[in-house]
């Protein structure tokens, strides 16, 4: 379906691309994956020619757009690309964005693109927005109107460059739902995303970009579970690990939150776990500022997040500068300690340290 061969990109003196291959057969779902800045949408892009390589080849579905003089429209509508940011005609209700290219690029007739257009919405459960201006439309929403889009063009490849980074956590689900839809199709897909948990369940190979390129890659599992090559395994590594640090006692709680939950959505820890994880970090902090830091001292706190996929465990661990202090030695059911009581509740293991000034306590969850 598409061959990329030896693909090179800079932007001046900034090398993105170098020397890129790549080959994906029919119904292959690519996950594209890799640091911020790496090059994932460049090379999504250059696929399409929306970035112009510098040099290599691509073929798609066995037509060369790369080559002087090629067909570039014609072979555009082979793929359809999702993106951020939706790219929906606001001026026109929803059944106009989805039959304006067929009938324009390739002649179909309104009927029968309205038809289309309609089998599609129901596809994506929004045949009753069919006379809505986009306007009005959810994040959500809009990011399925857009795929429906896409699909009335009849591609043969879908290519969607993070299409749930722009939207509200709550919004992702039912995107990710109906490219899971498209996948049970069959469609051949190129993915590039930060939503993890969805890039194992769906990819059915994973490219991890680094160094100019497509630095390791493998099945969800070998790329997941057992990564090979160094800075494959940090990355990885780095995903199941979230750290923020807490220098004052008035700290942004509604960040720290924000962050663990964006951890749990990648890595696909359940929201269970997620809201006994806030719940545990937010106790133990308070207890711990309350218990082992004096009222003048300096905060000195660190939050640290594993997961562990062997045992489906989380570890939280907390250390905090201060003098010694064992928030679990306080008598069970104490209520001046509420929070104990919750920790010990959920937790299916604790201990707690003190080494040189600082104590260290680890719940497992
Ligand atoms: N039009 C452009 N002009 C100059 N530099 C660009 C341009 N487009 C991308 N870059 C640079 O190329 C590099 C790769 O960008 P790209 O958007 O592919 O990263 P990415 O891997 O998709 O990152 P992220 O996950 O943050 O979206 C970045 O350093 C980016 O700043």
């Amino acid at each position: 379906m598409i061959r990329v061969e030896h693909l090179s990109k800079s932007f001046g003196s900034l090398e993105v691309l170098r020397d890129v291959s790549l080959t994906v057969e029919e119904g292959e779902r690519i996950v594209i994956i890799g640091g911020s800045g790496c090059g994932k949408s460049v090379f999504l892009r250059s696929l399409d020619l929306l970035e112009t390589p510098d040099a290599g080849h691509i073929f798609i579905n066995g037509d060369e757009i790369t080559a002087k003089g090629a067909n570039v429209n014609r072979i555009r509508q082979k793929m359809g690309m999702v993106y951020q940011g939706f790219h929906l005609f606001e001026h026109m209700d929803v059944l106009d964005n989805l039959t304006l290219a067929p009938i324009r690029l390739r002649g179909v007739s309104r009927d029968d693109a309205e038809q289309k257009a309609v089998e599609l919405l129901k596809m994506v459960s929004l045949e009753s927005r069919k006379h809505t201006m986009p306007g009005v439309l959810s994040g959500g929403q809009k990011q399925r109107i857009a795929i429906a889009r896409c699909l009335a063009m009849e591609p043969k490849i879908m290519l969607f460059d993070e299409p749930t980074s722009a939207l509200d956590p709550t919004m992702v689900g039912e995107v990710l739902a109906t490219m899971r839809m498209l996948a049970k199709r069959g469609m051949t897909m190129l993915i590039v995303t930060h939503e993890m948990a969805f890039a194992r369940e769906v990819g059915t190979r994973i490219l991890y970009l680094d160094e100019r390129g497509i630095y390791e890659q493998g099945t969800p599992e070998e790329i997941f579970d057992h990564p090979q090559r160094p800075k494959t395994k940090a990355f990885i590594q780095k995903l199941k690990y979230f750290s923020q640090k807490i220098d004052q006692r008035d700290f942004d709680l509604m960040q720290l939150q924000g962050g663990i939950q964006r951890f749990a959505e990648k890595y696909g820890i359940g929201d269970k776990f997620a809201h006994r994880l806030q719940l545990c970090a937010e106790e133990l902090i308070y207890e711990m500022l309350s218990g082992a830091v004096a009222e003048d001292a300096a905060v000195k706190l660190e939050v640290n997040i594993s997961y562990s996929e062997a045992d489906k465990s989380i570890l939280l661990e907390l250390t905090c500068a201060g003098s010694e202090y064992d928030p679990f030695s306080v008598p069970e059911d104490d209520e001046a300690h509420l929070g104990v009581t919750i920790l010990r509740n959920v937790a299916r293991e604790i201990s707690c340290a003190y080494r040189d000034g600082i104590n260290q306590i680890i719940i497992k969850l």
